[in-house]
């Protein structure tokens, strides 16, 4: 009775230090891991991409910025403007030179006096000023800073998107005279970026003063003005405030949680923007979380089964110790004395004929003492193998004290009794039981049908008496109730 729940509660109890165990140590890890990861991107990797690329960009995009520089200093060029623009082919032979030397997609001379639009490959045009694709010259015109960077098509290049650097072209006296540079394709510098964003694993993207994604390695991730898209508009104040020291900011989108490292570079007027997806560096981590999880399950419930198959295994056995003899492996009188009392009980219910044998041996005493008890050990072996295989499969055969056995007849009258008693007698008598001398072995038998209305004591007491009355009269032989009784 107090077993089974103190079983459930072992197992409940190692079944519950395993997964809490295992809970802390995965979550731990994992939570140590991301915590790990989440410093590395904001401490370590992003910072550092965020200076890498802006080195690269100052090698790479900054060079038109002081190729555009040199030409709006250069004497030659301000002595050509100044002197009257008097011979077009020097100028055009200049802007050729600058344009195949630094491997630049176009190079450009406006000049003011004459409003002329001189390329590497002549005239291009004149500008005018209610024409919209020349506003940018008046703008430079005006402007207070030497120099802007401006993506516009490119007309002597058949429209191909291009990023110009305009820079102011002025005389010794700091006065306007035109606007001069070059100019890189939108596509070399898509290019570029892109092989930044494979090189560091990262995305990278520049957003105008105005917030205007103006260029992306990847155009599906961000486009238009960052002011309106989700989750970065949050922090766009942030980013869009002219400070040229590199910021660590976060926003969230889609659950992602995405971590940017964001600067200003006054020399393109852009911003240059690098993310990383925090959440998606962290999903290995989820994923190697459930995997252990998923472990630890099976891991526990392994342990389970294999606790509850040994418990059930000792129990067993436990339960075959207490109730099986150990010399003659059939049942002891313990065993025994519940099933009559199971057979009683159904007998209560279905009335039907039920007998006892009471079997002893006879001068048992003398085999001990004269052979060993060894000897003796296998002589009761032999004679408890030999009534069972006598017995019915239904009968139970079972060892009721040292020498004595006691079989239990179902369904079967006294008559159908004694016939089996008789048989066990003789084959008891004619047995050979390899003992080192020859020696009678032989068996006294005493046999009683249950009477109604009689309880177990009241019948073992009668057999009993059947089986003394037995050995005192001969012994080897078989003593019945008398009819009466
Ligand atoms: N070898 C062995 N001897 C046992 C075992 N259990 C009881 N005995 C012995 O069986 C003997 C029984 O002796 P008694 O009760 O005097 O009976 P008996 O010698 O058989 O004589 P009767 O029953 O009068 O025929 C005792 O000497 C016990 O020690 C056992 O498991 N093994």
């Amino acid at each position: 009775m107090q077993f089974f729940p103190q079983r459930l509660r072992l197992l409940f109890l190692v079944a519950t230090l395993l997964i809490l165990g295992f809970l802390t140590t995965s979550l731990a890890s994992y939570w140590v891991s991301s915590a790990e990861i989440h410093q590395d991107i904001v401490e370590s990797a992003l910072p550092l991409t965020g200076d890498n690329i802006y080195s690269e960009i100052q090698k790479d995009m900054l060079r038109p910025v002081f190729i555009s520089a040199q030409m709006a200093h250069d004497t030659f060029v301000r002595d050509w403007i100044l002197s009257g623009e008097k011979d077009p082919s020097q100028i055009v032979r200049y802007l050729n030179e600058v344009k195949t030397k630094n491997g630049t997609f176009t190079s450009f001379l406006v000049s003011d006096l004459s409003r002329h639009y001189y390329h590497a490959g002549g005239i291009l045009k004149d500008v005018k000023e209610n024409e919209a694709r020349d506003a940018w010259y008046f703008r430079v015109r005006e402007m207070s800073v030497p120099f802007e960077t401006n993506v516009d098509p490119d007309m002597a290049n058949r429209d191909k998107m291009t990023i110009f650097i305009n820079y102011r072209v002025e005389d010794f006296q700091r006065r306007f005279i035109g606007a001069i540079g070059v100019g890189l394709t939108l596509d070399t510098m898509k290019d570029t970026l892109q092989s930044y964003e494979r090189r560091f694993g990262r995305h990278i993207y520049f957003v105008n003063q105005h917030g205007e994604v103006v260029l992306t390695g990847n155009k599906e991730q961000h486009r238009g003005s960052i002011l309106k898209q989700a989750g970065l508009s949050e922090i766009a104040p942030q980013i869009l405030n002219q400070n040229t020291i590199p910021t660590q900011l976060s926003y969230t989108i889609d659950n992602q949680l995405i971590q940017a490292n964001t600067r200003f570079i006054p020399e393109l007027g852009w911003y240059l923007i690098v993310e990383q997806n925090e959440s998606a560096n962290i999903k290995p981590l989820q994923r190697i979380l459930l995997i252990n999880l998923l472990i630890s399950a099976v891991i526990t419930i392994l342990v389970i089964v294999v606790a509850l198959f040994n418990i059930n295994r000792n129990q067993r056995q436990l339960e075959q110790l207490a109730t099986i003899d150990r010399l003659t492996q059939i049942p002891n009188r313990q065993a025994f004395e519940i099933v009559l009392r199971q057979k009683l009980n159904e007998l209560a219910r279905h009335p039907r004929p039920m007998s006892g044998v009471l079997i002893d041996v006879d001068f048992f005493k003398s085999i001990n003492d004269e052979f060993g008890h060894l000897h003796g050990d296998a002589v009761l072996q032999q004679i408890a193998a030999l009534l069972r295989q006598s017995a019915r499969a239904s009968d139970v055969l079972a060892r009721w004290g040292g020498e004595e056995f006691i079989c239990l007849l179902d369904d079967c009258d006294q008559d159908a009794a004694m016939e089996l008693a008789e048989r066990m007698r003789v084959l008891i008598a004619e047995h050979n039981f390899a003992l080192p001398r020859p020696h009678p072995v032989t068996i006294s038998l005493g046999v009683a049908q249950l009477l109604p209305n009689e309880n177990a004591i009241e019948f073992f007491q009668r057999a009993d008496h059947l089986l003394y009355e037995a050995k005192a009269k001969s012994r080897n032989c078989v003593v019945v109730a008398s009819c009466e009784a």
